[in-house]
């Protein structure tokens, strides 16, 4: 999927809301577990009844492959059933010397047709640019994630007087195009999500962290939101565990749906 057909859903759903697919046996409706693909069901009615607010969808790929090759199974049946205007994030932060990046590329978006990949940019430019050779796909590159340990490392100063989570930025920027590569930025970093945008006016940013991490959408928007939007929001564990009797899936979509009209309100007041 190219950017301006992203915008364009984004407009045409008032909503840039990221379902996360984070399906984890433990926590999965006991109802489900008697199935034969039970990973897959879970997510397939979560797909079926979030697909109206929803303009991506982002499998963390831990869940499908702690499950072996059954679950890679798993994985490429829930992509087969995302509808195909709806924008797909493997979440696998892959990343390594060239060779290699190379073919974790050709995993993702070859055999398996993902619109994008969550990146870890440490080893730097050859472990980054196999990924960017692909036309119409995206690569999400970690530049200010929402966990606690992101402290350790991203905003610590690196030797050229700045916090790392520039560099990343400014650097990549060398590589890959707001066409073609977005950043993560957590949305439990509250002002330094503006920083971001000061540094990256124009590439969307992938955004984890509201819901069960506690962000606050209205906050991402006020300091991350550009002219077109440029935000994909992600919540998983707050809609995909909503409820964990057999409505779960209505629960599901009643969360999305929530989210998609703070979103629609967030969008209208940032056109005014
Ligand atoms: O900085 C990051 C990068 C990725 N994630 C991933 O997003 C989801 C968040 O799940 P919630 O249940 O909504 O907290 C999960 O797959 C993480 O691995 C992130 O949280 N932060």
């Amino acid at each position: 999927m190219n950017r301006s057909q992203l915008i364009a859903q984004i407009e045409y759903k008032s909503s840039f809301l990221c379902v996360g697919l984070d399906p984890d046996l433990d926590k999965i409706p006991a109802h489900l577990k008697s199935e034969p693909d039970p990973i897959f069901s879970f997510c397939k009615e979560i797909v079926e009844e979030t697909a109206d607010y929803a303009v991506a969808y982002k499998p963390n790929i831990a869940f499908f492959e702690a499950l072996g090759p059954k679950g890679w199974e798993s994985l490429q049946k829930v992509l087969d059933i995302i509808p195909k205007e709806i924008f797909t994030i493997a979440d696998a932060k892959r990343g390594d010397i060239g060779n290699t990046s190379k073919l974790y590329a050709k995993a993702f978006f070859e055999s398996m047709d993902f619109d994008s990949i969550t990146v870890a940019p440490y080893m730097g430019a050859d472990s980054v640019t196999p990924f960017l050779e692909f036309e119409n796909k995206w690569v999400i590159l970690l530049a200010l994630t929402s966990n606690a340990g992101s402290q350790d490392f991203q905003t610590i100063e690196d030797g050229h007087c700045k916090p790392l989570f520039h560099s990343v930025i400014e650097k990549s920027q060398e590589w890959g195009s707001p066409e073609n590569m977005m950043y993560v930025v957590g949305a439990t970093r509250g002002e330094l999500i503006g920083e971001v945008r000061t540094l990256a006016p124009d590439h969307f940013f992938l955004v984890p962290g509201v819901g069960a991490q506690g962000g606050s959408l209205a906050e991402v928007a006020r300091y991350g939101m550009n002219a077109n939007c440029s935000l994909l929001v992600n919540s998983s564990r707050g809609i995909i565990y909503a409820s964990n009797g057999k409505d779960f899936a209505k629960a599901a979509r009643n969360e999305a749906k929530k989210l998609q009209e703070e979103m629609s309100v967030l969008l209208e007041k940032h056109r005014k």
